[in-house]
């Protein structure tokens, strides 16, 4: 069984390498940093470390390496061998690797395959797989459709572990929590027969997918944005900061209403799960940046993520949100020299009526909201 992957980076090695090895395959890491492509072409293993109270570790062997910029025709060979394809790259990158799994498509056609395939996107967004197929629709051809719609299948997914950016001398290995969960939708996989162990297939996937992004992620950026404003570097230094603490507690208690409320969550279950979480967060033995869970904020403040969705959902119940949108304010004013998002959100709100920069980050056509957020900006003092 062979798996086609894009994303070598640290949940890609750390997350998705490690359930496709244990289930068997062999994986093509698909990639542009060609340090890690030649360190995977020419080692063909590597290792995760798992580090929690317990250390343990997991020698991941039959992986190799192509990149994607300099060697295309090795991807779209790969793709039309593959069982199975999985994405872990970044959402706004989904669009660039839409037209090579579209020649793979063509290829497989070609071919006669009449192999099922399943591509799942593993990325941090609602309904990720969902947008990688609209985007591959786009290179093919009225004839190409018929093979596509009959067995090609994009299935959501939602994947969690935290992954920090790595340091180690090595540049294939790879430090992870030990907690691990990864959901596929699989009333939408067209290939029944490969059912990954340590996958929850499940037949309703958008409950879950909430439920991560608005606790995992939303409470993650919380500390993050919060913990920047209170000049905090990482992670662990602002969970132990009281009140970026507090302000975690909180965001997370607005983020359970509403799961609870829209999805009817067990009231138990839901605060066990988000106690998890902030347990997760202060793990000690791992050490993560603020600026990586910070990174790209436009892209987090934007219409369908970890603040804004909950926060226009929230108010139509009538339920609470002001500290989701004081931490929406945080984020506004992060600042982080080496991140091109945080470069332009700050350029942009310095030069322009803060409304509407706001409404265009946000997607907000709600103006009641939109001057919410705008009160809040000018009221928060910068730290
Ligand atoms: N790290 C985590 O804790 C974690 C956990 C769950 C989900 N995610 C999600 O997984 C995705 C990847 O996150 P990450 O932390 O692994 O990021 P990362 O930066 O470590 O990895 C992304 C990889 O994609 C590669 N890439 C960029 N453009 C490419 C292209 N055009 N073609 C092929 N490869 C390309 C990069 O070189 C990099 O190796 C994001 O959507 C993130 O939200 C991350
Ligand atoms: O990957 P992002 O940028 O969407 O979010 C940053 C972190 O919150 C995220 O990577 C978490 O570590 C991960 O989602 C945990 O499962």
């Amino acid at each position: 069984m062979k798996a086609t992957h894009f994303g070598a980076g640290n949940i890609g090695r750390g997350f998705i390498g490690e359930i496709l090895f244990l289930n068997g395959f062999t994986i093509d890491f698909i990639d542009i940093n060609d340090e890690i492509i030649k360190a995977l072409t020419e080692k063909q293993e590597y290792m995760i470390k798992k580090s929690g109270n317990a250390e343990e570790r997991i020698h991941i062997e039959n992986v190799t390496g192509i990149n994607s910029r300099e060697n295309p025709e090795a991807v779209i060979q790969s793709i039309a061998g593959a069982d199975i394809i999985t994405t872990a790259i970044g959402p706004s990158v989904l669009p660039l690797i839409a037209e090579l799994i579209a020649r793979g498509i063509q290829q497989r056609k070609t071919a006669k395959n009449q192999q099922p395939l399943d591509i799942v996107a593993c990325e941090n967004m609602i309904k990720g797989s969902s947008f990688l197929g609209n985007e591959v629709k786009k290179w093919l051809g009225k004839s190409d459709m018929a093979y596509f719609n009959k067995y090609i299948g994009f299935p959501n997914a939602a994947v969690d572990r935290i992954v920090p950016a790595q340091s180690n001398d090595d540049p294939l290995s790879v430090t992870v929590e030990p907690f691990r969960e990864w959901l596929i939708d699989q009333t939408a996989c067209k290939q029944t027969s490969i059912k990954l162990e340590g996958v929850e297939y499940v037949s309703s996937l958008q409950p879950y997918i909430e439920r991560k992004l608005f606790s995992v992620n939303t409470g993650h950026a919380t500390v993050a944005y919060t913990g920047a404003y209170y000049g905090c570097h990482t992670i662990i230094e602002a969970m132990k900061h009281p009140k970026v603490l507090r302000q975690l507690e909180n965001v997370l208690k607005e983020t359970s209403a509403l799961l609870l409320e829209k999805w009817g969550f067990d009231q138990e279950a839901h605060a066990k799960y988000t106690s998890k979480v902030i347990e997760r967060f202060k793990n000690p033995y791992i050490s993560d940046s603020i600026a990586r869970v910070a990174r790209t904020p436009i892209r987090k403040i934007g219409y369908d993520e970890r603040f804004i969705k909950p926060i226009r959902e929230l108010k139509s119940y009538h339920l609470p949100y002001e500290h989701l949108l004081e931490v929406t304010v945080y984020l506004l004013k992060y600042y982080d020299e080496s991140d091109s998002e945080s470069v332009k959100m700050n350029q942009l709100l310095n030069t322009n009526e803060l409304s509407k920069v706001i409404a265009q980050f946000t997607g907000l056509k709600d103006c009641e909201l939109v001057e919410e957020i705008v009160v809040s900006y000018l009221t928060v003092g910068n730290h």
